[in-house]
């Protein structure tokens, strides 16, 4: 068994890796921290898990991580896990950072989250854990990046169409809807019941920090450039993803059919265990990946407008945190991909 360890473990992303962890076959969930709770039973801070993980919270101390877990998985705010995985990957410890400190550049962290950015030598050791897209630097690493939950819908939706060349990287639009627990458990007023039911809003327009992230590795994986509007907006659901993603078709793919089009995502992820490509007029529903490691993706040509649509899912708990967290893990240490994630969806 591997020893691993949660850092965050109150938070929605930190008891959505213990939920995965507890059951995980090679994993041995050795240590949850909190900060305002340590000293208290997890089980107490969610009665959920009474009997299930009746773990003491302890307060972040890397030498601690070090002595009881091989694998640390930080679920922190924006900004705490820069100074904190350097502790770690100091002692030796192998990290997984749901965060966004790592997953672009410096500047970029420093211009779209406006706090201060890792060194940036840390943040180059970081792998970016988008795993369907970069399994052989995942498996080799020892310290990942796990992408935003947006990011994780957007890049899964569009990258076979970008990497092809089949659709303007300059330009994407890209429509998106969350559920309130991406905003994490933290009282905010914009996330009270009374003004996210029988609502709907779109927040952050043209200043998601998401938005660098998409267009940093949409050029990288994609091998170009890019540029997207990206609108987040907020639903009165718990969880789920979904995204809509608009692109100008170029070259050949003007010509070419939604069925075409459909073979070529077919191919991009017919051995993924985790992305599901619907068929054509099939359009996928956040309830149909809930609970699960799934994203699932449905698409069409516009012939009228010479545009593609894209729509993709996925639970952000899960296959946009803790879930796809899990994959990483399970490609770094070279298990079965999909150990610990063989879950069907919550459906109704
Ligand atoms: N929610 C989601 O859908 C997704 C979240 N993520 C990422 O996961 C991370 C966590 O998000 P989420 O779970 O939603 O956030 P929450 O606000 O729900 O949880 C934050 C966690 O961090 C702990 N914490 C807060 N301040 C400190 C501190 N100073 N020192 C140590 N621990 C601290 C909290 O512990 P306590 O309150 O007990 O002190 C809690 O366990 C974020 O970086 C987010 O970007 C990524 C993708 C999706
Ligand atoms: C619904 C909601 O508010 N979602 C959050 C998701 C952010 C997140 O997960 O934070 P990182 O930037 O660290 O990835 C948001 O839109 O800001």
């Amino acid at each position: 068994m591997t020893r691993v360890a949660v850092v965050g473990a109150t938070g929605y992303a930190g008891v959505e890796l213990v939920r995965l962890l507890v059951r995980h076959p090679e994993a041995e969930l050795a240590l949850v921290t909190s900060d305002s709770h340590a000293g208290i039973q997890l089980s107490r801070v969610y009665p959920h898990l009474t009997g299930i993980a009746d773990f003491e919270l302890q307060a972040f101390d890397p030498d601690r991580v070090a002595e009881e877990a091989n694998v640390a998985f930080l679920a922190l705010p924006a900004g705490l896990s820069s100074t904190m995985v350097p502790s770690l990957r100091e002692r030796g410890v192998r990290v997984i950072d749901l965060g966004g400190d790592f997953r672009i550049p410096g500047p970029l962290f420093r211009e779209w989250y406006k706090k201060d950015p890792p060194s940036e030598a840390v943040r180059e050791e970081a792998v970016y854990g988008l795993t369907e897209w970069n399994r052989e630097r995942v498996a080799g690493a020892s310290f990942v990046s796990n992408p935003g939950c947006y990011p994780t819908a957007a890049l899964l939706g569009l990258l076979p169409a970008v990497r092809n060349r089949g659709v303007e990287a300059d330009g994407l639009i890209i429509d998106a809807k969350s559920g309130v627990t991406g905003a994490g458990r933290g009282v905010n007023l914009g996330n009270h019941f009374a003004e996210v039911a029988e609502n709907f809003k779109a927040y952050k327009v043209a200043e998601h920090q998401h938005t660098p992230e998409i267009e940093y590795h949409l050029a990288a994986f994609g091998q170009g450039s890019a540029r997207v509007s990206f609108t987040a907006h907020l639903l009165p659901m718990g969880r789920g993803i979904l995204v809509t993603a608009y692109g100008t078709l170029t070259g050949e793919w003007r010509e070419w059919t939604t069925e075409r089009v459909w073979e070529v995502y077919q191919d991009a992820y017919r051995q993924e265990p985790f992305v599901r490509v619907r068929p054509a007029g099939q359009w996928p529903q956040t309830k149909e990946v809930r609970g699960t490691n799934l994203c699932d993706i449905g698409l069409t040509v516009e012939r009228r407008t010479g545009r593609m649509i894209v729509v993709s899912v996925i639970d952000n708990l899960v296959k946009g945190a803790a879930g796809q967290a899990v994959q990483n893990l399970n490609v770094m240490m070279g298990w079965p991909e999909t150990m610990g994630l063989d879950l069907v969806p919550m459906y109704p």
